[in-house]
């Protein structure tokens, strides 16, 4: 659409020269041609630092010599991490990140849920800019419980891999509301938001910590879109004992070359997690933040219990979707 109303030179591929001398205006003006050199994407708070410069003289150079090398488009996402908050996410993309065939968005993007209406054009200029064969990926854990997600992923490639990090959901319960309760000190027990009524010990499955976790529920929603081998499910207990393995899966799901093993890890005692050695793009050991790995409040075993009753028959329903038992109950 846009080409046909552009002037002739426009159209076909500018000489480098021509390039050379663009205004950063134009290429402001017209993302549509240029979307490789859009807006940075340093949006983000989570210190994932890979934003681009933004001063006017390198937009051109980059501009220039990604033209020159035939390199840096920005595209939509081939593979997406859609899930489950608090599941292990963020370790999962640092981690992926070192492979040299991916490219991920630092911050979450949040398209298929709350910016949908921005349209694909805003999302694909979110992208870092891939060669052919790079991966581009982002993560947003809410995707997994947004109803119209699926239908919106399925319209933009029917081929999107996805994958979620699945976390025994009693204590991602707990990991939910202990960052809940970082930011808002006041709010009642956890203990009395999981029950509609204690006495009667009915519990609030409204509470969205509760209703997450229940994992069988939300992945049926993605099955009327997605068949099963398209959606791979990541241990976020194995993530901690074991991130090479995990790992490992992902590669071999993204079809990607086992290029992130055991090499790349060390257990941190101080953090009591894995760690990396070298982050992307960096010579330096790299843990996630202080948001990563937070302690939990004590919560009264026998409210813990009832959780376990709660969520086992839907615990069971998930391994036999997923063909998987991840070991909660
Ligand atoms: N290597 C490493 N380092 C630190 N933390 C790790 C790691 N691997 C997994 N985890 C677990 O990740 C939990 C946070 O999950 P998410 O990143 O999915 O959270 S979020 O939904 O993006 O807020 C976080 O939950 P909490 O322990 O409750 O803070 C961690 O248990």
């Amino acid at each position: 659409g846009h080409c046909a109303t552009a002037p002739a030179h426009e159209r076909a591929a500018p000489p480098v020269a021509a390039v050379a001398v663009a205004s950063s205006a134009r290429l402001r003006a017209r993302p549509e041609l240029y979307y490789y050199d859009s807006a940075s994407e340093n949006n983000n708070n989570n210190n994932d630092n890979n934003a681009e410069s933004d001063g006017e003289m390198e937009r051109g150079a980059s501009a220039l010599s990604s033209l020159a090398s035939g390199a840096g488009f920005r595209r939509l996402p081939q593979a997406l991490i859609i899930g489950v908050k608090k599941g292990g996410t963020r370790a999962l993309l640092e981690f992926l990140r070192v492979h040299p065939d991916v490219r991920a968005v630092g911050a979450e993007p949040h398209f298929f849920d709350r910016n949908y209406q921005n349209g694909l054009q805003w999302y694909r200029d979110l992208m870092p800019k891939t060669l052919e064969g790079q991966i581009t990926m982002e993560k947003t854990p809410s995707y997994f419980v947004t109803r119209e997600a699926p239908a919106r992923i399925y319209a933009m490639s029917r081929d999107t891999k996805l994958i979620v990090v699945v976390r025994d959901p009693v204590t991602r319960a707990i990991s939910d509301y202990t960052q809940t309760l970082s930011k808002k000190p006041d709010i009642p027990s956890f203990e009395s938001l999981t029950f509609k009524n204690r006495t009667t010990g009915l519990i609030d499955t409204s509470w969205s910590a509760i209703q997450i976790g229940i994992y069988a529920k939300h992945l049926d929603n993605w099955l009327q879109y997605f068949p099963m081998r398209q959606i791979l499910f990541v241990s976020g207990e194995r993530l901690i004992s074991d991130p090479a393995g995990e790992l490992g899966r992902v590669q071999d799901f993204l079809g990607l070359k086992r290029i992130i093993t055991d090499k790349h890890f060390y257990f941190n005692q101080t953090k009591g997690f894995p760690c990396l050695k070298k982050a992307e793009g960096s010579s330096k050991p790299h843990c996630l933040g202080k948001t990563k790995g937070r302690t939990h409040p004590n919560i009264d075993p026998e409210v813990v219990q009832r959780l376990r009753d709660f969520y086992r028959p839907f615990n069971m329903k998930f391994y036999q979707m997923t063909g998987h038992n991840f070991g909660w109950d």
